[in-house]
């Protein structure tokens, strides 16, 4: 029989959570869970995230086959720091889930520390334990950085274990991590912020930010996110920031440029050209590129007809991302537009939708 592999799960917010809920699709895992906040860790048994409550986590990761940390990465320094005095199975290996790498891996090899860094690139702007979803991983990529004291063996027992989360798991070295994010993640944020700020500054009234709609709320969605996470990881991976910022200030000068010479063909080139490269992005279901899954439905349009769509998908918990109606013609078919967090849902939505009503379904 497989033995069940005991995981301490460290901070029950939102990578925590989705975590500890991804793994325990797995019947193999049982996941202990720790918070600094007892009324989280309450919440993550009420809500079924976790097997058991940690009350203390010294005595806890006794028992502990991996110890994972989803704290911000400032304080799974100081975590790991602690874990040089705990009383650990021989055979135990600590992970982390934090966007940086670099300073976490350095600080675990010079602890001698069984330790494998982890980020799963994939995320929300939305924090805490209530945002925690089991399938938040599905097809993202899930990076992992091994230390000098774990052996091949034991990263390969790891990736085996994240199979329920179903991501891609790839390994690369720490330095080589925190250069990509600050690429794809961590200083979009800046300019995400920056533009929040910008906008700040110059709107006198309301309506400016009444005005705000799809771009502006598209380009600054993660500027809603923890500020704590970002103070963290602006402080642990700040040369590589600095750089993107000094590359950002060239281009921003470049922009200058065209908008001072206003050549149209220029200015038109320079907008092609970003097109082309961003449609030609590789799509993945989560992470830095995140999309979702829509089904369009055509639904006749008499009063009622969105609860009664909506209240067919709770009936059989299906959980929606986000609804809207691209197309409203009186005496005319409405089109709806369902969007799902995974494949998975938006196929169970189907097949309700086709056993229960008549209405014609189709994905664009
Ligand atoms: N949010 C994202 O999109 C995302 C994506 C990938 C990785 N990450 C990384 O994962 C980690 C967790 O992020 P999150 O979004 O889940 O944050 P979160 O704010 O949702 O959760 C963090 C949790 O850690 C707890 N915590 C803080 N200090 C603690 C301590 N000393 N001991 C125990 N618990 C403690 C908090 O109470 C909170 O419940 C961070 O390192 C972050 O960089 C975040
Ligand atoms: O989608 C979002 O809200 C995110 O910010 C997720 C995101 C990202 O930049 O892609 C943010 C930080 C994490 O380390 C990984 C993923």
């Amino acid at each position: 029989m497989l033995m069940k592999k005991t995981i301490v799960m460290v901070g029950l917010g939102l990578i925590g959570g989705s975590l500890s809920l991804a793994l325990r699709r797995d019947t193999a895992c049982f996941v202990i869970g720790y918070d600094r906040d007892a009324n989280t860790v309450r919440t993550a048994r009420r809500l079924d995230v976790i097997d058991e409550m940690a009350y203390s986590l010294a005595k806890s990761v006794k028992e502990a086959d991996y110890v994972i940390f989803a704290t911000p990465v400032n304080t799974t320094k100081e975590l790991l720091v602690q874990a040089t005095k705990w009383e650990l199975k021989d055979s135990a290996v600590l992970v982390d889930t934090g966007s940086t790498k670099k300073e976490i891996v350095q600080l675990a090899n010079e602890l001698g520390l069984p330790f494998i860094g982890g980020h799963p690139m994939a995320g929300s702007h939305k924090s805490g334990i209530t945002a925690a979803r089991a399938h938040l991983f599905e097809n993202a990529y899930f990076v992992l950085c091994a230390s000098h004291h774990v052996t091949d063996q034991q990263l390969n027992a790891f990736q085996e274990l994240l199979g329920p989360t179903k991501a891609k798991v790839i390994e690369v070295s720490a330095e080589e991590h925190d250069q990509m994010t600050a690429v794809v993640s961590h200083f979009p944020h800046l300019i995400a912020a920056s533009l929040v700020h910008q906008l700040e500054a110059s709107s006198s009234g309301d309506l400016t930010k009444q005005l705000a709609a799809g771009g502006f709320r598209d380009t600054t969605r993660i500027a809603s996110s923890n500020p704590i996470m970002w103070r963290d990881i602006t402080l642990q991976n700040k040369d590589q920031l600095l750089n993107q910022l000094q590359l950002w200030m060239s281009e921003m000068e470049r922009m200058h440029q065209i908008l001072v010479e206003s050549n149209p063909e220029t200015i038109e080139s320079y907008f092609r050209l970003a097109k082309d490269q961003r449609d030609a992005l590789p799509i993945h279901s989560q992470g830095a590129l995140y999309s979702t899954f829509d089904l369009y439905i055509d639904v006749p349009d008499y009063p009622g007809v969105i609860s009664e769509v909506t209240g067919l998908l709770a009936k059989h918990a299906i959980s929606i991302l986000n609804i809207r109606i691209i197309e409203t013609r009186e005496d005319l078919y409405g089109v709806l537009v369902i969007s799902f967090q995974s494949d998975d849902d938006r196929n169970r939505a189907i097949d309700c939708i086709h056993a229960e009503t008549i209405f014609e379904t189709y994905i664009a």
